[in-house]
This record gives C-alpha cells, sequence and structure tokens, in this order.
C-alpha cells in the first residue's frame, strides 16, 4: 500500500448466520459435527451421501465494499439505519472479523464508538483511560504526563475517579473523545456516540476535530447530520444495504444520494397524465452548474416557483431582512386531502440556513384536482450571500408518499450593508456608555 493511503478497504464483506430460532442454532452446532463423524461409515454403504443441511440463513450486512483514504483525508460515511456503518467501522478497528475482503490500516487507530468504547463498567474513568491508553500502545510515563489534559478537556471533574457504571451517557461519551484524541493517533474513528454529548461539549469537540485535521490526522467520520458531512469530509460514502451506492470526492453529492434515501420516494412514473412535467419550469442556468434533483410520483408538482418583492414583481436579488415571497403554481392530477408542503433555504456548502414548513406552521393544506397557487411570506433575516431553494410536497393522508421534491429549485442572492456572522441577519445596535 502506498505510504499516502491511510486505510484501504478491499471487497469488505460480513457475513451473520440468522437462526429463527435457539433449537436452529443448538442443531447447526451439533448435527454438522455429527455428520462429519458419521461420514466414514456412510459412504460405505451410501453412494451419494446428503448434503449437510444448514439451519441458518445467511444476512450479508456488509457486500463487497471498497475504498482508499488518503493520509490527512476526512471520509464521511452516511447511511440509513442498518445500512453497515458499525460493522465497517468495528471491521475496521479490529474488533469485527469480516468474512471476507482486506483491510490495511497505516498507524496507530484510535475509536471513538457508540457501542463498544471498550471501557470496562466496574473500573473509574481514570483506570479505564490507563487501560485503553496501554491498549493502544502508550507508555505509562506518557499516560502520567497526558492525564490531566484528558481529564481536564473531558471536564469530568472529580467524576474521574468513579466507576464508569455511575456514568451519563453524555459522561460516558465526554470520556471517550477525550481518552482517544490523547492517544495522538494517526486515524481517528468516530461515530454518532458524540451525538449523545451536549452541544457545548460537540462543539469544543467539533474545534478540536478541526485542529486535528490540519495536524494530518486521517478522521473516518460516520453521521447523520449532513451539514457536519458537507463541512468536514473530503470525500464520502453511502451505504444501503450493506453497499456503497454513492461514493464522491464531493460530499453534498452523497448527501443529496443520502437525503434521497432517507424519504420514502416514489419515482416519476412515464405516463400520459404526468406529461405536463415537461412543461414544469426548470431555473438551470441561474443554479450556477448545480444540477437539480427532482424526486416523487409528480402526481402533484410545481410548475413554476418565484420569488416576488412587496411590489409583487419577481426578483432574485434581495436586501437581508426586507419582506420576501415565494410564489409556487401547483399542478395536480387528483384531489389530495392533507399534504405538507416546505422550502429550505441553504447555503453553497449545502447547510440548511433556514427553512418553514406547513407542518411546523401546524397548517393543514389539502389539494384540489388542477392548479393551485401556494404563496409563503416572511422577512429575510439571512446575511449576504447566495442562496438555493429547496422546496417540497409531499401527501400526508396516509402513509407519507413524496409527490414533489426539488433540490434545489432557484438560486437567490441577498445583499447587505451591514455585515455580520453566522445564519441570521439581525444586526445588534450598539451602545458604550462612559466611552467616546
Ligand atoms: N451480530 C449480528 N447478528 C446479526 N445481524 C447483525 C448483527 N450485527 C448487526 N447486524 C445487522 O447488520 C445490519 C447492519 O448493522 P449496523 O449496526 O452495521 O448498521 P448501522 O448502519 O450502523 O445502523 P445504525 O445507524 O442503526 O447504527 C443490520 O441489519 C443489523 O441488524
Amino acid at each position: 500500500m502506498s505510504s499516502d493511503i491511510a486505510i484501504k478497504v478491499e471487497n469488505l464483506s460480513k457475513c451473520y448466520q440468522i437462526y429463527d430460532t435457539p433449537r436452529d442454532r443448538l442443531k447447526q452446532f451439533v448435527l454438522p459435527r455429527f455428520k462429519r463423524a458419521v461420514a466414514p461409515i456412510k459412504q460405505l454403504v451410501i453412494r451419494h451421501p446428503s448434503p449437510v443441511t444448514a439451519y441458518y440463513k445467511e444476512f450479508w450486512a456488509l457486500r463487497d465494499v471498497s475504498f482508499e483514504v488518503r493520509r490527512g483525508e476526512t471520509f464521511g460515511i452516511l447511511g440509513r439505519n442498518g445500512s453497515g456503518k458499525s460493522t465497517l467501522l468495528q471491521m475496521i478497528c479490529g474488533t469485527l472479523n469480516p468474512s471476507y475482503g482486506n483491510i490495511q490500516a497505516n498507524g496507530r487507530i484510535a475509536a471513538l464508538l457508540e457501542l463498544g468504547s471498550g471501557f470496562n463498567p466496574e473500573f473509574t474513568g481514570r483506570e479505564n483511560v490507563f487501560l485503553n491508553s496501554a491498549l493502544m500502545g502508550l507508555t505509562a510515563d506518557e499516560m502520567h504526563e497526558k492525564m490531566d489534559s484528558v481529564i481536564e478537556f473531558s471536564g469530568l471533574g472529580d467524576y474521574i475517579d468513579q466507576p464508569i457504571k455511575t456514568y451519563s451517557s453524555g459522561m460516558h461519551a465526554r470520556l471517550a473523545f477525550s481518552s482517544a484524541i490523547h492517544v495522538e493517533p494517526a486515524i481517528l474513528v468516530i461515530d454518532e456516540a458524540l451525538s449523545v454529548g451536549d452541544a457545548g461539549f460537540q462543539l469544543k469537540c467539533m474545534l478540536r476535530m478541526r485542529e486535528m485535521q490540519e495536524k494530518g490526522v486521517t478522521i473516518l467520520f460516520v453521521s447523520h447530520d449532513t451539514g457536519s458531512i458537507v463541512r468536514l469530509c473530503d470525500q464520502a460514502i453511502v451505504l444501503e444495504q450493506g453497499r456503497i451506492v454513492s461514493q464522491d470526492r464531493n460530499p453534498l453529492k452523497c448527501v443529496k444520494m443520502y437525503e434521497q434515501l432517507t424519504r420514502k420516494v416514489a419515482m416519476p412514473e412515464l405516463s400520459v397524465r404526468n406529461r405536463s412535467v415537461a412543461h414544469a419550469e426548470s431555473y438551470g442556468d441561474e443554479l450556477q452548474g448545480i444540477q437539480e434533483t427532482r424526486l416523487g410520483s409528480q402526481e402533484a408538482r410545481y410548475l413554476r416557483v418565484e420569488f416576488l418583492g412587496d411590489d409583487n414583481q419577481a426578483r432574485n436579488v434581495f436586501n437581508a431582512g426586507e419582506e420576501i415571497q415565494i410564489k409556487a403554481v401547483i399542478e395536480s392530477n387528483r384531489q389530495f386531502d392533507k399534504v405538507v408542503t416546505g422550502f429550505t433555504l441553504k447555503n453553497r456548502a449545502g447547510v440548511d440556513v433556514w427553512g418553514d414548513n406547513s407542518f411546523f406552521a401546524d397548517i393543514n393544506l389539502g389539494l384540489n384536482a388542477g392548479i393551485s397557487e401556494l404563496t409563503y411570506r416572511f422577512r429575510l433575516h439571512v446575511p449576504a450571500g447566495e442562496y438555493f431553494l429547496y422546496i417540497g410536497l409531499a401527501d400526508i393522508s396516509g402513509e407519507r408518499t413524496e409527490l414533489d421534491q426539488r433540490w434545489p429549485v432557484r438560486r437567490l442572492t441577498v445583499v447587505s450593508e451591514r455585515q455580520c456572522l453566522g445564519f441570521a441577519f439581525s444586526p445588534a445596535s450598539i451602545e458604550l456608555i462612559g466611552g467616546s
């Protein structure tokens, strides 16, 4: 493996044996052994012995997964529940054996896994940190040197000398992260474990992850937070039913695929009823090379989407803080008793800056067959910048079914002479008493 590769995974697969009943498990354990024992005798009397019966079903939690992560890269792993993320991480960390395939890793791996952080519940936090560090190859002197810093970062104070079994999940996460980063790993593996920490600690971890990225640590990062994947990762994959369904150096593409999977999407039927979809306006030119993803059954669909100012004129440049309307023309093939409609403004990095929908607003909406017009009115309290409008429409009369999702549909430019930081435009008035 070349030296600039930190992790190489080739055709990695994991098969679990699933038993319907404990009895089947016992049969599987006993009978093949018994058959093997009597086989020589059977062969003397039967020319074609019956094949060995299996009492389990095979379940492939991971199948033929291959990728390479370069040194210093942050590699994002997305996937719905049960798609194989933990299985993959556990095999990379060496706590689970693959059924077949190879993993090569260059350097010390520290893992921060939701399940199986390796802590012993009977030992105190301090004892566990020692134990963990010894397993990672640190000497006792090195560990003594780092202990104060581990305790300080974790913020556990005196709890460090309490047995881990008395810790809350948040305290557990604090200790796990703090202990993992202090062993100075070449590769840091992080899954959703961080999500149980409080917001302050999560921010501290994110800042530390940034520092580690700058120092060239390779990071494997599993998260359902697509914003963090876009912000932090150099490349990403999406797992679905144990296979890679998207892999890209532009994590935004993976996020789109993941968002598509997380919604129950019915793809458009190509029928005469849907022919007017072809006449729906597309705003590809203004999207600056970003390809619109359009999903849903299209039984009801957005034909036109406009931004309007207070003079009811369409435009797509607005002042921060100005009143804006988003007006959409919807065409429906039939009546829908209950729909939900919403929108999000995302920035160039794909991060949700602000959004709203009829469900949050507690409004019941239905659609009649034919044309309807939908309007959102709000003040644009977002700072100057480029934004992309994502809109959606779903039928929620029964089980939720997507009707039309347009990601993104339009681009909006917000301008302001007043600069500010962050995602909200709320300029402060500033007063200094006693100064000049
Ligand atoms: N020991 C096991 N025996 C049988 N099946 C298992 C075992 N461990 C995991 N699985 C199955 O393998 C699949 C992948 O599980 P895995 O925990 O890797 O998913 P995941 O993507 O990490 O999910 P989540 O987001 O819920 O943590 C799941 O269907 C799970 O039920």
